[in-house]
């Protein structure tokens, strides 16, 4: 057999896969599907509640930092678990916020609807205390998320100057 045919006959076959072809000025690309990850968390429907809630809302997490607030100015800690929490540092308030953290992530990774709300709730109280550790009042946080209103998360990413997010050594929100 010649050099050519040996050539010719180890040429592939003609791969299935689907060549692009450029849309004409004015035709919409057709919009790529999302993962099924993503499809499976939108297919997901409000569950029936898991707890009586009665007349609470969100109005708690503003109470829940004054009361927090009044144990730092207490210095109470005898009685108060935020004051003797705070009275061991700012590693030790941040640190049970992190503990707090992974607690939530595994019961959510495990479906665990209700383990979730419950460690929720424990995570948004070390939230508080470590706000109240740091000064932070809990208007400045509702002040920064009101400016993200409306900005989509992607959209925002999107835009970020390359440049000022390797100098900033951050991929996060300014
Ligand atoms: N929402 C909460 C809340 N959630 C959880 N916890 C406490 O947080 C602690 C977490 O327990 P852990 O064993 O994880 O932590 P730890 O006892 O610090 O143990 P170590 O990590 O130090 O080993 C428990 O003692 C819980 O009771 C809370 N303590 C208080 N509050 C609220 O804070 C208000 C003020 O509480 P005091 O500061 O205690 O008066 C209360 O009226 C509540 O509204």
């Amino acid at each position: 057999m010649g050099k050519e045919a040996g050539k010719s006959a180890k040429k592939k076959p003609a791969s299935k896969k689907r060549t692009t072809l450029p849309l004409p000025a004015g035709v919409p690309a057709k919009a790529k599907k999302p993962p099924k990850t993503v499809l499976k968390a939108e297919s997901r429907h409000l569950e029936p509640l898991d707890i009586r809630v009665g007349a609470a809302d969100a109005g708690v997490l503003d109470r829940l930092w004054g009361t927090v607030e009044a144990r730092r100015l207490s210095g109470d800690v005898e009685n108060s678990h935020s004051a003797r929490l705070m009275a061991r540092g700012t590693a030790k308030v941040a640190q049970k916020l992190g503990e707090e953290a992974v607690e939530c992530v595994i019961e959510a990774t495990q479906g665990h609807r209700q383990g979730t709300i419950l460690e929720s709730a424990d995570l948004l109280y070390h939230l508080m205390v470590v706000w109240v550790d740091a000064g932070i009042r809990p208007e400045e946080v509702w002040a920064e998320l009101q400016r993200r209103e409306g900005i989509s998360g992607i959209a925002e990413k999107a835009a970020r100057p390359k440049g000022i997010v390797r100098a900033a050594k951050t991929s996060k929100l300014p």
